[in-house]
Formats: structure tokens, sequence, C-alpha cells
């Protein structure tokens, strides 16, 4: 597994672009029969890319965790965004279309995933949190997602807010998440933008074509650093970071958080002329 260090927001001032990258931007998460880790000390967020073909692929453990099982401590949240598949945990099968999110409660032992065709394989991307509590391993589909249309096509930024695990929802320890997607014409994600003093967000950019990218905009709001981001690349976002992006195309992104709490709307908003 992969480590990423926390990093203090005045440290990134002196980092060029790969050096930035190197701590922010996971680019190969996704690998055709493998399981992928990054072990992130931001709220000690475990990412993970996992893309079963013509065999099932377990999930395991890692050293780091020092655990006897993956979710012996912990929550897991696998959202599907390839072909259909199967994800068992704990001997019960749940099927996940593109789209769709398992969430995994702490103290499931057995989590396995598989796709129904390898020639369009199942693409499931893990985010996984510290839990306190076991809450009930939970299908939920695209179209049970609360969705709330948001932006204006005179903004560039017409998309869909889907929440999938959320406070008002399928309740967990800490993580939430959902998935955002822009409408064709629509390129901005999350501005005017903010930060969470509270939580760590990960964003997970896709459905960008190969010749297009996301410029993901980071750091303290008086202070931008920018990343091209292509389809399949996450980006790690600290609390005291901006996270938001224009694509070359429409895309759209998983979001997910974890940290002090699961409050949606406690976000500290930047105005536009704030920024730096
Ligand atoms: O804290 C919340 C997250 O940044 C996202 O929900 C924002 C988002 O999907 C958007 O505005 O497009
Ligand atoms: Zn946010």
């Amino acid at each position: 597994m992969q480590t990423r260090e926390a990093t203090h927001p005045a440290e990134i001032t002196a980092l060029d672009t790969d050096a930035l990258r190197a701590r922010f931007v996971v680019d190969d998460l996704f690998q055709p029969g493998a399981v992928r880790f990054v072990y992130s000390h931001e709220d000690r967020i475990v990412l993970g890319g996992v893309v079963p073909l013509d065999s099932p692929l377990s999930l395991g453990t890692d050293d780091a965790l020092y655990a006897d099982y993956f979710c012996q401590r912990r929550e897991l949240a696998i959202t599907n965004l390839g072909g259909t598949g199967t994800v068992t945990a704990d001997g019960v099968e749940f099927a996940l279309a593109a789209e769709d999110v398992l969430y995994v409660g702490r103290g499931t032992r057995e989590v396995s995933f598989a796709s129904d065709d390898a020639a369009n394989p199942a693409t499931y991307y893990l985010f996984s949190a510290t839990a306190h509590t076991d809450l009930p391993t939970t299908l939920v589909t695209k179209d049970q997602a609360a969705a709330t249309a948001a932006g204006a096509a005179e903004t560039a930024n017409r998309r869909t807010i889907r929440k999938y695990l959320h406070q008002e929802g399928v309740g967990t320890a800490q993580v939430v998440l959902g998935i955002t997607s822009l409408e064709p014409g629509s390129v901005w994600n999350t501005m005017p933008c903010h930060t969470h003093g509270r939580r760590t967000e990960v964003y997970l950019y896709y459905g960008l074509g190969p010749e297009h990218r996301v410029v993901h905009l980071m750091g303290e709001p008086r202070r931008t650093r920018n990343l091209m981001l292509a389809d399949r690349d996450v980006v790690i976002s600290p609390s005291w970071s901006v996270h938001t992006g224009a694509g070359t195309s429409n895309y759209a992104f998983v979001w997910a958080m974890a940290g002090e709490n699961q409050e949606f709307d406690d976000m500290q908003q930047v105005s536009t002329d704030a920024l730096r």
C-alpha cells in the first residue's frame, strides 16, 4: 500500500508540479486484474481500486492497517464506475451496475469483487475511513441516491449532485459520498468553491475522453495551485484546501469525505474574488 503523508498548507508553495502530484494525485489506482490501495494520513482515509477480470479478487488486508481483516476497524464505500459486477460481503452478494454504491460496515470479514464480463469489467473505487461502530452493509443504487440540480448554463456549471451516503440517507460512521455529473456544455464543478475545516475530501474524476483534462484547483484560497487531471485520476484535498475545477469537456466525479462531522453544509464558502 502506498502512503501519503499529511501536508501543512505552507509547504505547498515550495512544491513543483511533480512534487505536488506525488502528494495529492493518485493516477494509477485502476489496474486490470489488480487490487491497489493508497493510505492517506489526511483523516486516515484509504483509497482503493479493484478491477476484476475473469476471476474474483478479494479485498485482503495490509500491514499498514495492522488488522486481521480490512474492515476490522473501518467502514468501506465501494463505487462501481465500470461494467456490471458482484460484490460479496460475508457471503451476501450485491449486484452493482455503473454508479451504484455499496456501503460495507465495520466488522465485515470477507469482501470479494467480480465482473460479469471481463471485456467490460466492473471498476470498483474504494473509499474507507475508520469507524467507531458497526452499521449494516447496504446497497445504494443510482436511482436511490438523493439527486439535486445545481448551477446554470450561463455559468457553465449545470450539474446533478447525487448524495449516496449522507446524514439524511444511509448512515455511516464517518463517510459522506456522492456523485456529481455535469451536463454537456458545462465544465465547472464546485464554483464558487469552499473549504471544510472539519473534513478531508477526495475527488475521483471520470467520464472524460482520453484527450480531455480537468484543470483542478487546490490550496488555500489566497494561494491556489493547479493540477491537470485525466480520466479516473484521484485528488486528495486536505481540510484547508479548496477543491474545484473546470474541464475541457463535461465529466463526472465521485466526491467523498471523512472527518470530524458529516454536515454536508458545514463549508466555508469562498467568494470568487478572494481567490488568488
Ligand atoms: O463538499 C461537497 C463537495 O465538494 C461536492 O458535493 C461539491 C459538488 O459536487 C459540486 O459542487 O459540484
Ligand atoms: Zn467540498
